[in-house]
C-alpha cells in the first residue's frame, strides 16, 4: 500500500521531512545527541566528514571515524522530537521513497544516545558515566503506539503502586536498552543505569523555581523505589522514548548519559565540557574497537 502524501512527508529534493536526510545521508550506526552543538564536537573526531546538514533542531554529521561509517543526528530537546527522529531514521532505511512503500527486507540501526543528564542518587557523583539498561518514560509517548509487548509491566506495575501515581498524570512506561549493544558499550569504570525520562527539566525534574511542583518530593520518591536489584538511577529527557521506539521498529539503542547535576546532594560537574567531550571520545573508541 503506498503511503501518502500527508503521511510520509518529503522534501522537493527527495529528503524527509524533518531530518532533512535523504536514503543515503545516514550510516548504519547514528550517534543521537540532544544539543545540535554536540553534532561538530563528536564530528570532529571523524577521519573525514561526507555530509553535514540541518533543519530546525536537527543537525547531521556523517563520516568515518577510524575507517567506520557513522553519522551523528541532533534530537533537541524532549520525547516529542525523538518521535520524528526515530520514525524519520527508520523511513531512511526501510521505505522506499519513490515506491511509497515499506521494504520487504528492514535494515536494523544502531542508535547510541550521548546524553547528559541528573543523578538522584547520592553515590553517583556529577562526571560519571552511566549506561542505561532500562529507563522509565514519564511523558506517556510510548502509550500512542501499540507497544504492550515492548514494556515491563511488572516494573510498570510495582512502581505504580509504590508511587501511589496521580491518574492526572500519564502512566509511566518502563523499556529496556539492547542488552548486546550495551555489552559492548560497556566498561568498568560506568554505571549502569534505570533511568528516569522526563516530560520537562523543572516541575517534572522536581524544580521550583517560581512554580511549585504539585509533588515536590518526587525526585525522593523515585530514588528510593526498589524492583528487587534496581534502583533509578539518573533523569533526562529523551532515553525511554529512544528505547521504546527502537524496539518496536526493530532496532537495536543504547543510552550513556553524563551526569552533569547532582540532585541529591546539590553539585554540578566543575567542567561540563570537559565531561562531555570524556564520553564522546570514549564512545567512539569503544565502536571503533568493537567494530559496530
Ligand atoms: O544534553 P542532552 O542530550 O540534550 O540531554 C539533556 O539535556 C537537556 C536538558 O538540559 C535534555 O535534552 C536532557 O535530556
Ligand atoms: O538535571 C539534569 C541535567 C541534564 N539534563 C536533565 O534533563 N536534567
Amino acid at each position: 500500500m503506498s503511503l501518502k502524501a500527508s503521511e510520509l512527508i518529503l522534501n522537493p529534493d527527495g529528503s524527509v521531512y524533518h531530518l532533512n536526510l535523504r536514503p543515503e545521508d545516514i550510516a548504519q550506526t547514528v550517534i543521537l545527541v540532544g544539543d545540535p552543538d554536540r553534532v561538530p564536537k563528536v564530528s570532529r573526531y571523524f577521519d573525514h566528514i561526507e555530509l553535514k546538514k540541518s533543519k530546525r533542531e536537527f543537525s547531521t554529521h556523517t563520516g568515518t571515524f577510524k575507517g567506520r561509517r557513522l553519522s551523528v543526528v541532533s534530537t533537541g530537546i524532549g520525547t516529542d522530537n525523538i518521535d520524528i527522529v526515530l520514525n524519520e531514521l527508520d523511513a531512511l532505511v526501510n521505505i522506499d521513497f519513490e515506491g511509497r512503500a515499506v521494504r520487504k527486507s528492514l535494515t536494523i540501526l544502531n542508535l547510541i544516545r550521548l546524553g547528559t543528564s541528573g543523578a538522584i542518587q547520592a553515590d553517583i557523583p556529577a562526571d560519571t558515566l552511566v549506561l542505561s539498561d532500562l529507563a522509565i518514560g514519564f511523558d506517556g509517548l510510548l502509550h500512542f503506539y501499540e507497544s504492550e509487548a515492548v514494556q515491563r509491566a511488572d516494573i510498570q506495575y510495582a512502581f505504580l503502586q509504590y508511587a501511589d501515581w496521580s491518574v492526572l498524570k500519564a502512566v509511566p512506561y518502563v523499556v529496556q536498552a539492547d542488552p548486546e549493544l550495551n555489552e559492548l558499550l560497556y566498561s568498568e569504570n560506568m554505571v549502569r543505569g534505570f533511568t528516569a525520562t522526563h516530560p520537562g527539566f523543572y516541575g517534572p525534574q522536581g524544580r521550583s523555581l517560581r512554580l511549585m511542583a504539585t509533588d515536590a518530593d518526587s525526585n525522593q520518591t523515585l530514588a528510593s523505589f526498589r524492583f528487587k536489584n534496581l534502583r533509578i538511577t539518573n533523569m533526562e529527557m529523551e532515553t525511554a522514548a529512544i528505547f521504546g521506539l527502537a524496539r518496536l521498529l526493530g532496532h537495536k539503542a543504547a543510552s550513556v548519559n553524563c551526569i552533569l547535576a547532582n540532585r541529591s546532594d546539590g553539585t554540578f560537574s566543575p567542567d561540563p565540557s570537559a565531561a562531555v567531550d570524556h564520553m564522546i571520545r570514549y564512545t567512539l573508541e569503544r565502536l571503533a574497537a568493537q567494530g559496530t
